[in-house]
């Protein structure tokens, strides 16, 4: 037997389709969802990330700027940028793009940006009406997890999940939204003993730590939806997960594929943030 697979990129484009009458409506009113992201510097895997924004922008019709600055940019200079964006009426959303080259201090940067267009969810009053529970803008990788599994009909409540990695913007906030959907969460990291013990005790297992192919059939119980967050180029260029495909294949129930899995969900999650924003500033 072999895992159905979640398409996510089906997903994300039907999602998109509910957002286009959305969009429509609200343009009629006279509001343009509005998203500037800021790139610093040269990355080559973030071109890609900030070419599908791009993409998706022009597909739901809203305004959006892309912002590249050297990498030898200013700290201030770039909070300079982002105080202008936190003023500019017709931008709903700030996405500065992470990591930031060193000398810049990310945390400063995430502070800056307005808490009513921080649509990436990073900024400390996010995360905390994350917690709390508060209806904010949610981190895009881990609400676009969340739809994933309640468009399949794999609603986390009352499962047993588990997550690998508790970084700010993977693991730790989608263990928070699987807490908040009523799973049972067990959070996972580099200090972790026995991992594939605990994983495999996973009704969802749910992977984020940047490591190509980490998690084997072993880890995985029998029927299991597992959910890879993962995105690692390997040296021959191609996109790899975190999880070995091939090898959870079959042991898995429910599996995503990398890529069109997580990564489609990231950038419809960002648009419906931005929509959300777009509709809170009419007021
Ligand atoms: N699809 C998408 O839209 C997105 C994909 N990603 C991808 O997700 C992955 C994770 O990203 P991010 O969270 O930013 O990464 P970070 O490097 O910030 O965090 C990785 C986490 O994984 C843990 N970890 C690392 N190695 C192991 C290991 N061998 N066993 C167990 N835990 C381990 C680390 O533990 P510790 O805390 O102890 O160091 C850490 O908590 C990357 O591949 C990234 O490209 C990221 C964002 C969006
Ligand atoms: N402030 C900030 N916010 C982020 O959300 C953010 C970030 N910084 N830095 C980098 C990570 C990574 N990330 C991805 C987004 C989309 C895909 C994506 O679209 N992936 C597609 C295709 C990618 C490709 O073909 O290269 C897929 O997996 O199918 C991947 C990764 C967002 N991140
Ligand atoms: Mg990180």
């Amino acid at each position: 037997m072999s895992a159905q697979i979640i398409y996510g990129k089906q997903i994300s484009d039907s999602i998109r389709e509910e957002l286009i009458q959305e969009v429509e409506q609200l343009k009629q009113q006279g509001v343009t969802p509005g998203l500037v992201v800021i790139l610093v510097g040269e990355d080559a895997a973030s071109q890609v990330y900030v070419r599908n924004k791009a993409k998706a922008c022009e597909q739901l019709g809203y305004h959006s700027e892309v912002i590249r600055v050297p990498a030898e940019t200013t700290q201030q200079e770039l909070l300079a940028l982002i105080g202008k964006y936190n003023e500019q009426q017709n931008i709903h959303g700030i996405l500065v793009q992470l990591p930031l080259p060193k000398h810049i201090e990310e945390k400063a940067i995430i502070d800056a940006i307005s808490v009513e267009k921080d649509v990436d969810g990073f900024h400390p009053v996010s995360v905390g009406n994350l917690m709390i529970g508060d209806d904010a803008l949610l981190p895009c990788t881990p609400s676009g997890v969340i739809e994933l599994l309640k468009r399949t009909g794999n609603s986390p409540a009352g499962k047993h999940a588990v997550v690998i990695g508790r970084s700010n913007i993977v693991g730790k906030p989608v263990a928070m939204l699987l807490l908040r959907e009523n799973a049972t969460v067990t959070i996972c990291h580099s200090r972790t003993p026995n991992i594939a013990e605990i994983a495999r005790q996973a009704d969802i297992l749910v992977v984020g730590v940047g490591v190509p192919k980490l998690v084997k059939k072993e880890w995985v119980k029998p029927g299991a939806v597992v959910i890879d967050v993962g995105v690692n180029r390997l040296p021959d260029g191609k996109l790899c997960g975190d999880v070995d495909y091939d090898d959870v294949l079959d042991v898995a129930g429910w599996i995503t594929p990398v890529p069109g899995g997580v990564g489609p969900m990231t950038i419809t999650m960002l648009m419906a943030n931005t929509l959300k924003s777009a509709k809170q500033a009419r007021r």
